[in-house]
């Protein structure tokens, strides 16, 4: 049987009052989500939550909630929907009372009821940008990543099963936003400069409401 997961009530009223832009970031595992997130943090002022991160961060923590990531994380599977959605909630209201002016949600929707529920429990994505590359590519960022990230996860095997859960899980979110006409979907094969040049040219287009 799954193990209890740990909750706390979360008081989302300060959150949902503040009614600031949020924007979901989803592409592959090395797909660039973390690297294009610095440079739009620099460009707009946005502050980047990487589900990845903070679920790192909890493992770090020795909490009993992160005790039972490390395995589910190294096996390249997803992490329940309720530990993911605490967690950014809990950091999103850490942002809004130092006064941020929206998100990007990194590495958030992984798979449809994600989404469904961050929006219904929180607020409606404003844009959701994909970052879209070839399976091959990913492998070669990772492997190159691997030799310096010191994630556990940045290995082959890992690599694998991550790719499937992609695959499997988060394309089905692509599709999602899609047919609701809020997906930007984006060529991110080329330099880390082209590709932004690409999503400056789509934020832009609602910098007006940031
Ligand atoms: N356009 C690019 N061209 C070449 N390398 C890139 C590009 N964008 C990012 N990289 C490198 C940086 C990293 O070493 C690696 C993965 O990028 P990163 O931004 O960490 O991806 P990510 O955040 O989507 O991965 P993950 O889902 O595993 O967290 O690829
Ligand atoms: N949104 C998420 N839902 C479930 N599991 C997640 C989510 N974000 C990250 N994870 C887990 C599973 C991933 O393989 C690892 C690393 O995430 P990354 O975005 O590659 O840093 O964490
Ligand atoms: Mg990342």
């Amino acid at each position: 049987m799954a193990p209890t997961v740990e909750r706390k009530k979360i008081d989302l009223a300060p959150l949902k009052a503040a009614n600031v832009p949020i924007f979901f970031i989803v592409g592959g595992p090395g797909s660039g989500k973390g690297t294009q997130c610095d440079k739009i943090v620099a460009k707009y002022g946005l502050t980047h939550l990487s589900s990845g991160d903070l679920l790192r961060d909890e493992v770090k923590s020795g909490s009993p909630r992160g005790a039972q990531l490390t395995a589910i994380m190294e096996s390249g599977a997803l992490v329940p929907l309720e530990v993911v959605l605490d967690l950014v909630k809990e950091a999103m209201l850490i942002a809004i009372e130092k006064g941020s002016k929206g998100f990007l949600i990194d590495g958030y929707p992984r798979e449809v009821a994600q989404g469904q529920q961050f929006e219904s429990e929180i607020q409606e994505a404003k844009l959701v940008l994909f970052f879209d590359v070839a399976e091959e590519t990913l492998v070669k960022r990772l492997l190159g990543r691997a030799e310096t990230s010191g994630r556990a996860d940045d290995n082959i095997d890992t690599i694998k099963k991550r790719l499937h859960t992609f695959v499997t899980s988060t394309a089905p979110v692509v599709d999602y936003y899609e047919s609701k006409g809020k997906l930007v979907r984006i060529n991110a094969e080329g330099t880390v400069d082209d590709i932004f040049g690409v999503v400056v040219a789509n934020l832009d287009k609602v910098t007006s409401k940031i």
